[in-house]
């Protein structure tokens, strides 16, 4: 799938964003490797620290369906930069991922800073350093 189309799909993700306390909608669109679309949004709750961030309700709902081999990521806000995901996606993302997969980090003007989740988090922690 083309880039500028997956950015389309978390455009449309975004709008079902439920932020009743920051307004501020978050978009993402998860690409598997056999085609599919997930889409995530963020989803607040009274208890603000138990919100969930559009790039992980994306990347749960493909785990939880059974899928678990991506290709790429968009992740759109209204932000002036392309909006940069939190620490806890970017360790989430760097766990379920493939660390040269592509990310576009995107904004409602329209620019793309195209990454990948190795940029993203360099040196995360992995399964690898669990030792068993
Ligand atoms: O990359 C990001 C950054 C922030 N948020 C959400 C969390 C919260 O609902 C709101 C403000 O931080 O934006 C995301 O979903 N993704
Ligand atoms: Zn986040």
């Amino acid at each position: 799938m083309e880039k500028d189309k997956l950015v389309r799909e978390a455009v449309t993700a975004r709008d079902r964003a439920y932020v009743p306390y920051s307004k501020f909608q978050v978009g993402a669109a998860l690409l598997t490797k056999d085609g599919k679309v997930y889409h995530g949004c963020n989803i607040e709750n009274a208890a603000y620290s138990v919100t969930n961030c559009a790039e992980r309700t994306a990347l749960f709902k493909a785990v939880s369906e059974g899928d678990k081999e991506f290709s790429a990521l968009a992740v759109v806000a209204d932000t002036k930069r392309p909006v940069p995901p939190c620490g806890a996606c970017r360790q989430v993302i760097s766990e379920l991922c493939p660390s040269d997969m592509k990310v576009y980090l995107t904004n409602l003007q329209g620019d793309i800073l195209e990454t990948t989740v190795e940029e993203l988090l360099p040196g995360a922690f992995s399964p690898g350093d669990l030792n068993e």
